[in-house]
């Protein structure tokens, strides 16, 4: 089932903030296609975690690779061509820019650095305006947001710019795709839709997704695996049977729901 090598291998990371260590030794293997959850209390290190991944912050300790390649200090839009992309717990999108923009963007960051202000030049590897925007246009219709490409971003109800969101990361053509809290919001409608999405863009795109998600059915019911950090630290992994019956993970999250 899991293929041999790892398409990412995080190898005793930590990182320290002052006096707290916000991520300490964590390992952690993506095998290619696995969709993988990361789960753990308020604080628990999972965004810093993602900052950590996608180069944003550099580990004070230890190693992190993809597909044998070591990333320490490269920065983000490196990392991001590189095949890491992501989406953010607080939405980040162009607010001023249109959907389709907001999408081509990412074509933008795969082929330079200036983001924002290169929406309207054309990177090497489309051949025209044209091809660059049908390809947006793809990508918008998988997400159910072709209609509103003209729309300003800012102007989308909340689950859509979530949606959209996801869309800008996958247009650069990720390997591994990283989403923190993609249904963060969401009615239990639009978060049933969303995670079939994930599901349907991991198989058709070959991703490999980790997730993190704050409601614990959510995760346990689409994930094959889950990571449990808690004060900075795994506490668990294993199949979501494991770690709904795992004493330590019903320990930090006491008081919460589990399964
Ligand atoms: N840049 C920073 N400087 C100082 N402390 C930080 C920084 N970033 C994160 N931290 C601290 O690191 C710890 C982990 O934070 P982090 O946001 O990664 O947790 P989390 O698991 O994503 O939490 P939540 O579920 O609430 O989003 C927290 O104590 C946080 O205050």
């Amino acid at each position: 089932m899991e293929a041999t090598i790892p398409l990412l291998k995080v190898d005793s990371v930590g990182i320290r903030f002052g006096g707290l260590k916000a991520v300490s030794d964590v390992n952690v293997e993506l095998f290619p296609g696995e969709l993988v959850g990361l789960i753990g209390p308020n604080g628990a290190g999972k965004t810093t975690f993602f900052n950590l991944l996608t180069g944003v912050y550099v580990p004070t300790e230890g190693t992190i690779a993809l597909n044998g390649e070591n990333l320490k200090k490269q920065p983000p839009y490196k990392i991001t061509r590189k095949g890491i992309s992501r989406t953010f717990q607080n939405i980040r999108l162009f607010s001023e820019l249109s959907v389709i923009d907001n999408v081509k963007v990412a074509y933008h960051s795969l082929a330079k650095h200036r983001i924002a202000s290169s929406v309207f030049r054309l990177p090497g590897h489309f051949s025209g305006e044209k091809e660059m925007d049908e390809k947006a246009i793809e990508f918008l219709k998988i997400f159910n947001l072709d209609q509103y490409k003209d729309e300003k971003a800012k102007n989308l109800p909340y689950g859509q710019q979530r949606r959209l969101e996801i869309a800008r990361a996958l247009a650069a053509n990720p390997k591994l795709l990283l989403l923190d809290e993609p249904a963060a919001g969401m009615n239990p409608h639009e978060t049933k839709e969303l995670m079939n999405l994930i599901a349907f863009i991991r198989k058709e795109f070959n991703l490999t997704v980790l997730l993190i998600e704050h409601d614990m059915s959510l995760v346990m019911g689409v994930c094959e695996r889950i990571y449990v950090l808690d004060h900075g630290q795994l506490i668990a992994h294993g199949k979501p049977e494991e770690i709904r019956n795992d004493p330590k993970v019903i320990e930090a999250y006491l008081g919460e729901e589990v399964s």
